[in-house]
């Protein structure tokens, strides 16, 4: 048989497209050669946010003096945490399953795929023909070129989660999302972890006062945030202990090393020469906004075609890349504005442009209101005091882009990023009824704030003058 749709890969991105396929009626395989659910559900999202979940509640634990509670010291067992993070992967498991895709139509060919030509692929040696292709491969994590490290086989993402005990000195090497995510949840729950960063802030691609204010939150937690920071060398040395040289020819001694310096698109291996998929520099399958590869019917979704690597946006991409796929469409996956959310406390929730990024696209008019939880009624009764909103807009004052940073970010998120999908200006998020009290109002606050900065000064009272002066004549 000749499958209309073939799909590599059963995480996210895979598992969206198939099922949209098999959906409309499509004959569908779907290569896997692990479990399905990919990074997502066993080594990313789920487990990373349960960790968190478990963290975050050592953490108000310890100060739950912030609202006149007994504070107390939770006696922290990794094992029986992770037994949480197994039992919401295992809850979540029977929607991403082998046994769902079957019953919706698709054929689950378990094993290793790889092309053979633009209209072949083996399944661990067995050929399969198909009409289209989607590649969904994912990304794996990157262990830098440091002499000494990848001989130590350090933590990653992948392997975090296999561990028995918490380690009593952690060090971790990157401050993206996956360093700051795990890096605080391990710290919160026992582990003295030092985060090394090579550069000048954590979470790059954000606001610096998102950095700024969770870097704060991180060395508050006993975190010893290094940054500026390149390791040079890493040994074990004969009492098992790991010692890391850093540039600065200091040591760093550690019982644990964990690597979240970045993930590289798993494009290698899979035959894309034979099939004439076309990769740039970096590994990444290049793709047009409707997901189209360089080989006529074969298209790429997901984190292996680069950055931003996000589940949503695998999603997205699938949604767009099965329809074009099937029915030679050409809907595009570059219309809509993204959000993202760093889970951290505090959670860093991004959508569209930074400030810096407005200003390179929009020149020195751009707008930006700012507000601080510290004015934040919510906040204020919740005992948070780090946090706040910036929005961006454009010189004609419509919403581009917007950063939240404290509890609720994530959730907020998606209010701005429909404003910015309407195209709305900033006073729409004013102007609309919010419910009191929340987080929501962060943003709410910044706009605003910024209206009665521009229009409420001197001027308009000057202007305004003469017009009450009329109506106290008015009976
Ligand atoms: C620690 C961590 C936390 C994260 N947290 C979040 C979060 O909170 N929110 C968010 O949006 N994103 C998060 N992400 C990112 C998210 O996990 C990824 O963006 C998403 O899983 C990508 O989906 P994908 O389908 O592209 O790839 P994957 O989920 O990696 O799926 C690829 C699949 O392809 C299979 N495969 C690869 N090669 C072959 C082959 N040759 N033959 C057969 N099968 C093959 C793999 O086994 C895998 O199952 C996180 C990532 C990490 C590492
Ligand atoms: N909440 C979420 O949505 C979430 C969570 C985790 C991961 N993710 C996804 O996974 C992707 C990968 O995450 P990541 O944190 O591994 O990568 P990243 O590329 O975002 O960050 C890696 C960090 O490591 C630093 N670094 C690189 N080499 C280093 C070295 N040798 N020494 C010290 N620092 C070094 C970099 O400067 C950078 O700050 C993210 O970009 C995101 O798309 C998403």
């Amino acid at each position: 048989m000749t499958y209309d749709l073939l799909v590599l890969g059963g995480g996210t991105g895979g598992l969206v497209s198939a099922m949209i396929a098999a959906g409309a009626g499509a004959r569908v395989a779907l290569v896997e050669r692990d479990r399905t659910g990919g990074d997502c559900l066993w080594t990313g999202c789920v487990p990373s946010k349960s960790l968190l979940a478990a963290a975050g509640l050592a953490h108000a634990m310890r100060h739950a003096d912030r609202v006149g509670l007994p504070p107390a010291t939770p006696t922290v067992d990794l094992a029986a945490v992770l037994d949480h993070v197994r039992a919401a992967q295992a809850t979540i498991a029977p929607h991403d399953s082998v046994e769902r895709l079957t019953a919706a139509g698709v054929d689950v060919l378990v094993g290793e795929g790889r092309f053979t030509g633009p209209r072949t692929l083996t399944v661990d040696g067995r050929p399969v023909r198909f009409r289209r292709a989607i590649v969904a491969t994912g990304s794996r994590a990157v262990v830098p070129p440091v002499p000494g490290l990848a001989a130590l086989a350090p933590l990653t993402h992948e392997t975090v989660w296999e561990l028995r005990a918490l380690p009593a000195r952690l060090a971790v090497l990157g401050a993206g999302p996956i360093g700051c995510e795990l890096g605080q949840a391990l710290g919160r729950l026992g582990s003295r972890v030092t985060l090394l960063e090579s550069g000048d802030r954590p979470l790059r691609g954000e606001e610096p006062e998102a950095s700024a204010l969770l870097a704060e939150q991180l060395r508050e937690d006993g975190i010893d945030l290094r940054l500026g920071v390149r390791v040079t060398a890493a040994a074990r040395g004969a009492d098992g202990a790991i010692r890391l040289t850093l540039g600065d020819a200091q040591e760093l001694v550690a019982d644990a090393v964990l690597v979240a310096a970045g993930r590289a698109p798993r494009s290698d291996g899979i035959g894309l020469d034979a099939a004439g998929v076309r990769c740039d520099a970096g590994g990444a399958i290049v793709v047009d906004p409707t997901m189209r590869t360089s080989a006529a019917g074969i298209f790429a979704v997901g984190d292996v075609v680069g950055a931003p690597a996000f589940t949503h946006v695998a999603a997205h991409h699938a949604r767009q890349a099965a329809v074009n796929a099937l029915f030679g469409l050409r809907r595009r996956a570059d219309r809509t504005p993204l959000p993202w959310v760093t889970f951290t406390d505090p959670e860093v929730a991004h959508v569209g442009l930074t400030v810096a990024q407005a200003r390179e696209r929009h020149g020195e008019r751009v707008v930006v209101a700012r507000s601080t939880y510290a004015g934040l009624d919510r906040a204020i009764a919740a005992g948070e005091h780090r946090g706040g909103a910036i929005l961006v807009g454009d010189a004609r004052g419509r919403l581009v882009g917007a950063t939240l940073v404290g509890r609720g970010a994530g959730e907020s998120i998606a209010e701005l990023t429909a404003w910015i999908a309407t195209g709305a200006k900033l006073a729409r998020v004013s102007g609309t009824v919010h419910a009191y009290p929340t987080y929501a109002g962060a943003a709410v606050r910044a706009v605003d704030d910024h209206l009665r900065k521009r229009y409420a000064g001197p001027g308009l009272r000057r202007a305004l003058a003469p017009v009450l002066a009329a109506r106290r004549l008015v009976r």
